[in-house]
């Protein structure tokens, strides 16, 4: 299998808190890799490092083969990694399909400030962006008015607008009703699938993790402390003693037990 992201001995300290420790992981075309661990395990500090958004103490990032610790997170968009992120990022008083025509503009290099004419940039490959995510028929609505689930698709489809190779998630459902999670993520992943791109996620949502990712990695206090799939990390003893008491993924694992 392709390797599209290979993370090797990533470490990062803030003061005397080690916040990711030695974290070794790595993503292939078309697979879902989800990392999970109990609040403060380090998967933010982790995902920041790849996404270029904070710069690691030590280690290696390989995008494509490339090195990219320490880039942009403008230099890794260009190297065609999406991502979305836990807050969404949109302009509100601009229509849906304009929003993925910035996004595609910004892909392309132009200064989408200075184009005369937004409304004709790339509006057909925005709508079919659109299309793919299944919000069509929003397009001509302000992004500002969308309910949130509309705003995570459309999300989806500006960070699909680099092509990417690799898409990065952060929280890809947070503040979404259960159901609508659960719907969001098969609609990445059968994208994921169909275009063979590699999806590293972040996801407290246990329900949405066991269902979608084909690997799990668990963090806990900085460390991996777990990798495998969901029936595997279900299992693990390990894994199980670090979420006790953490409700929300202790009652996912409670109920896996008595079924
Ligand atoms: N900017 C920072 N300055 C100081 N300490 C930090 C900083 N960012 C993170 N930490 C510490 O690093 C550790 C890991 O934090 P991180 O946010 O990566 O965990 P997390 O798994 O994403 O947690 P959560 O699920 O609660 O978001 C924690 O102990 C946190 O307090």
């Amino acid at each position: 299998m392709t390797r599209l992201l290979e993370v090797r001995g990533l470490a990062k300290s803030y003061g005397g808190v080690e916040a990711v420790k030695d974290v070794s992981l790595a993503v292939a075309a078309g697979e879902m890799v989800a990392l999970i661990g109990p609040n403060g395990a380090g998967k933010s500090t982790c995902f920041n490092m790849i996404n270029g958004q904070i710069r690691p103490d030590r280690g290696s990032i390989l995008m494509f083969g490339r090195e990219t610790a320490g880039l942009s997170p403008a230099a890794i968009w260009r190297l065609g990694v999406g991502r979305t992120f836990q807050i969404t990022a949109t302009f509100g008083s601009m229509t849906v399909v304009e929003n993925v025509q910035v996004a595609l503009a910004s892909h392309s290099g132009t200064a989408w400030r200075r184009l005369a004419r937004l409304d004709r940039f790339k509006r057909d490959e925005a709508r079919d962006l659109l299309e793919l995510v299944g919000i069509s028929g929003l397009a001509e609505r302000p992004c500002g008015e969308l309910a949130y689930g509309d705003l995570k698709r459309l999300e989806l489809a500006m960070a699909l607008s680099n092509e990417p190779k690799l898409l990065l998630m952060d929280e890809p459902t947070a503040g979404m009703a259960p159901g609508a999670r659960i719907a969001m993520m098969a609609l990445a992943a059968d994208i994921a699938r169909r275009r063979g791109i590699g999806i590293l996620f972040t996801e407290h949502d246990m329900d949405v993790v066991f269902e979608h990712a084909d690997r799990l990695m668990v963090l806990d206090r900085g460390r991996l402390i777990a990798e495998g799939d969901a029936e595997a990390i279900r299992n693990d003893p390990l894994v199980r003693s670090v979420y006790l008491g953490d409700g929300t993924v202790f009652s996912v694992l409670a109920q896996t037990e008595r079924a």
